[in-house]
């Protein structure tokens, strides 16, 4: 099998993917902030590395994901102002819809951190890089010292120092391109104890914190989408080098391109949202997740209802066959003598099984990938017209193999109820052999509201979970 090899920012080269510690991946995506409903923006990151995830562990890595969630920043306060409600509440609101809706996704990491259940971690991070040289306290706060950090820019590549400009809205900071690590609260705002005074964290203190908790000083994987890359992650960085004296600190800087929306990045606050609470009661989740896959994780996708509705369609068509493949392979026995065609059909099913890692290895390239499993599909269809239950073996093993990381094309095992839904397949043949279409539509209708579609194709009728 191909070696994994991803596009790291940092080192803007492809690269093989060594982790620290053999077998194992550790891996942290930058959450999101819980302010208003998650978009289809969030999931397109968020399912991107759920694929990547599935890869490697596809690949017999263990994966430990932590994702954080941002629950106190300024955009919460502003909201719960807005409304006149208490900040908690705006938190507890939107992070309940975010797990929800990442679940019918399929995501779900391992750790979900929060910024307010980690202030005494945070606080002494900032007071290790305070001793250590790197952080100064001012009357609004504290603050990075970026002129003691001799990396600033690495991840970025911007290397001119007056593009490095943020926070600029502080006036007491030492130099304009310094960012918060705490930031004293203003009369009305919510506030932590803390050594400098009552406060809140900054923004990018958080994920140093939280990664470097539950990952080490040094891990594998960081990610979020490419907004990121500055100032946030390269603020992680220059913060965790700092206080842990290492270099690299993550070894492998992964970004996703954005979802966009009429070729504007889809974001909260430009107000552009696709709710994915609207997108999902619109469309299976396995569509949604196919849509986003379909895409490469670093290219830009635009948000497009009928692309979905196209997904929609091809996926039902591809469910059809994987099902109709593993009824076949159920009922099936090995014959012992194969035809030729059957020796090349599990020949082809090995190659494409091959192609399909070869693109998912090369930095996860799920869009060639499913170009594999297209073909796979057309291979099960041409087993299935010839009822070979060698060859169906063969391309459902590829099949389902693909789908450990798109998770889309094979229904979950409902064995127990298939035979129950086989014999009203066949009750309802018979009906209609006798002509009693009102039985035989009340079968179709109430296993319909079940979840079991009919299609009847002359006098056979196929069947599939919907
Ligand atoms: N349009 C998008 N496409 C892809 N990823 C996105 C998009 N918008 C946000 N993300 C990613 O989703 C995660 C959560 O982001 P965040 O909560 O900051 O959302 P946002 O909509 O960009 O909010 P804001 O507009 O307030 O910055 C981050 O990793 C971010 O990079
Ligand atoms: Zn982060």
């Amino acid at each position: 099998m191909k070696d994994i090899v991803v596009y790291n920012t940092l080192t803007r080269k492809y690269e093989k993917l060594e982790t620290l510690t053999p077998g194992l991946v550790k891996m942290y995506v930058c959450g999101p902030t819980v302010y208003d409903h998650s978009h289809i923006g969030h999931a397109r990151t968020y399912v991107a590395f759920d694929g990547i995830k599935k890869y490697l562990m596809l690949r017999g890595y263990q994966v430990l994901h932590v994702q954080n969630i941002t629950d106190i920043d300024d955009k919460i306060i502003n909201k719960a102002n807005e409304l006149g409600v208490d900040w908690r509440e705006i938190v507890e609101t939107y992070s309940k819809e975010y797990f929800e809706l990442m679940g019918k996704l399929g995501i779900r990491a391992n750790i979900n951190p929060r910024v307010t259940e980690h202030i005494p971690e945070i606080i002494e991070f900032i007071d290790d890089l305070i001793k250590k040289g790197y952080a100064y306290v001012a009357p609004s706060g504290v603050y990075f010292d970026v002129d003691k950090y001799p990396y600033y820019g690495q991840l970025s590549g911007i290397k001119d120092k007056k593009m490095w400009n943020q926070e600029t809205f502080v006036k007491d900071k030492k130099n304009p391109y310094d960012f918060a690590l705490w930031k004293c609260a203003k009369p009305g705002e919510p506030w932590w104890e803390s050594p400098w005074c009552k406060g809140r964290p900054g923004w990018h203190i958080e994920c140093s914190t939280m990664s470097s908790k539950y990952l080490g000083k040094q891990f594998d994987i960081h990610g979020g989408a490419r907004d990121l890359i500055f100032p946030h992650h390269e603020n992680e960085i220059a913060q965790s080098e700092a206080r842990f004296g290492v270099h690299p600190w993550v070894r492998y800087w992964l970004h996703t391109g954005y979802l966009t929306i009429k070729g504007e990045k889809m974001s909260k606050s430009l107000g552009n949202i696709i709710a994915l609470k609207d997108v999902l009661a619109k469309y299976d989740p396995k569509v949604v997740r196919l849509w986003l896959l379909s895409a490469h994780y670093r290219t830009e996708l635009n948000f497009d209802w009928e692309a979905l509705e196209r997904t929609k369609t091809s996926l039902e068509r591809m469910r059809m066959t994987v099902s109709a493949l593993r009824r076949l392979v159920e009922k099936g026995s090995p014959k012992g003598r194969l035809s030729e065609w059957e020796i090349e059909a599990i020949n082809k099913a090995i190659d494409l099984r091959n192609s399909f890692h070869e693109a998912m290895s090369y930095d996860f390239n799920t869009p060639k990938a499913l170009a594999s499993v297209s073909e796979m599909m057309k291979l099960g269809n041409e087993a299935l017209e010839k009822e070979s239950y060698e060859a169906s073996l063969a391309v459902l093993g590829a099949i389902e193999e693909a789908d450990r990381v798109f998770e889309v094309f094979v229904e979950e095992s409902k064995a127990d109820v298939e035979p129950f839904v086989e014999l009203l397949v066949e009750v309802r043949k018979e009906l209609r052999n006798r002509k009693l279409w009102d039985l035989a539509d009340m079968i179709r209708s109430r296993l319909a509201e079940l979840g079991v579609r009919l299609l009847d194709k002359g006098k056979e009728t196929e069947w599939r979970f919907a």
